[in-house]
């Protein structure tokens, strides 16, 4: 085991005075990233995740080529429904298709709770390849798809602006959707934990699509399966929840007991902290499209952004994952700001 030589994510998150402010971006690894599109010319999206050494490769690039403190495993939040029995396409300009999706009390035949070791062994594989090459230069974050945001896309087949019909489901045939809920949660749990014996250093769970819910439906939906996984890992690793738009369950999300809160920009740091009180790490807030301004721009915001969080109990990120169209030089702006605060 490497002792890690840069764990300020950690220590933030344990709520523990860090020199500077630790910095990551969502969706760093892949996207943006020159030598990341030239491989895509070369392997399709499955490829990319299931060899552990492009996944290994891919990973690495952000903390070489941008200067990030943490590395995310490339990976993606759909590997969990194709492991529990579904098919995943990835259609270039499209996005995700499961061309058979859940309806019906009769389709969750076809779904199951997986021997994760047997259909995802290839993400521990990229795990324990990339925790070597990092050779502990900074933590390794493992991640999953919240059970909301899975469902969305296990039941609408595809990305939509409303998830309407991933909603009809939930609210037409409550015990099914519940039914599916627990079985998503049941197989993160599952791998998650595998996940860290790999050797990821934390987790986050991302609930892309949790502020689409009313906050009532959020309870249902969402928090009450992402409160079994933040205590199944309680002892693991510590593990951070991004709820995308979700500022309403702030409080309700701390209460958890996750070490960090992830917020977008659409709401102050100060907001955020009151909602959440003092005992938990907020992660964000910058708006990702932002990284698309001048660098001189870029730079006063970050700086204003930091302000705002107070220099305590703060991870800088984006509000959600960087945009493919952000220059490198961009990115690069945003991190080495946070760096020299
Ligand atoms: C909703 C969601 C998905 N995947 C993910 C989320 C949650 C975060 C968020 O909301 O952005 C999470 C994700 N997806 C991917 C990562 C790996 C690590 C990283 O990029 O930092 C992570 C953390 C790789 C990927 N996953 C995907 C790509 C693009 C495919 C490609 O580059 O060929 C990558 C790099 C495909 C994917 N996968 C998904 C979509 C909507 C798409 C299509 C378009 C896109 O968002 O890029 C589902």
């Amino acid at each position: 085991m490497n002792a890690l030589k840069n764990d300020l994510l950690l220590r933030a998150l344990r709520g523990e005075k860090t020199e500077r402010t630790p910095v990551w971006m969502m969706r760093q690894a892949g996207r943006y990233l020159p030598d990341y599109i030239k491989l895509r010319e070369k392997y399709s999206f499955f490829e990319r995740c299931m060899k552990s050494e492009l996944a290994t490769e891919i990973t690495v690039m952000p903390v070489h080529q941008v200067g990030v403190d943490a590395a995310i495993i490339f990976s993606d939040i759909l590997v969990v429904p194709q492991a529990m029995g579904l098919e995943v396409q990835l259609i270039e300009k499209t996005g995700p298709v499961l061309p058979d999706p859940i309806r019906t009390i009769e389709d969750m035949k076809r779904v199951c709770v997986p021997d994760v070791n047997d259909k995802l062994g290839y993400v521990f594989d990229a795990l324990r390849m990339t925790k070597q090459a990092l050779d502990g230069a900074v933590p390794l974050i493992g991640f999953a798809g919240a059970p909301w945001t899975l469902l969305c896309y296990m039941v609408q087949g595809r990305g939509s602006k409303t998830f309407d019909g991933a909603k009809q489901f939930c609210y037409q045939q409550p015990a099914v959707a519940h039914q599916l809920l627990q079985m998503i949660t049941d197989t993160t749990i599952i791998y998650l934990k595998e996940q860290v014996k790999a050797g990821a250093d934390l987790v986050q769970i991302f609930d892309s699509w949790g502020g689409m819910l009313s906050p009532e439906d959020f309870e249902i939906f969402s928090l009450q399966y992402m409160r079994q996984i933040v205590a199944a890992m309680k002892d693991v690793c510590p593990t951070i929840l991004f709820a995308k738009g979700a500022w309403f369950a702030l409080e309700e999300m701390a209460a958890t007991g996750a070490h960090g809160l992830g917020i977008d920009w659409c709401i102050k740091p100060e907001l955020a902290r009151q909602f959440a009180g003092p005992n938990v790490t907020l992660q964000g807030n910058f708006d990702p499209a932002k990284l698309l301004a001048p660098i001189p721009e870029i730079e006063k915001a970050v700086k204003n952004m930091l302000k705002s969080f107070g220099g305590h109990r703060h991870i800088a990120n984006l509000g959600h994952g960087i945009l493919p169209n952000v220059p490198v030089d961009h990115a690069k702006a945003f991190v080495e700001t946070v760096k020299a605060y």
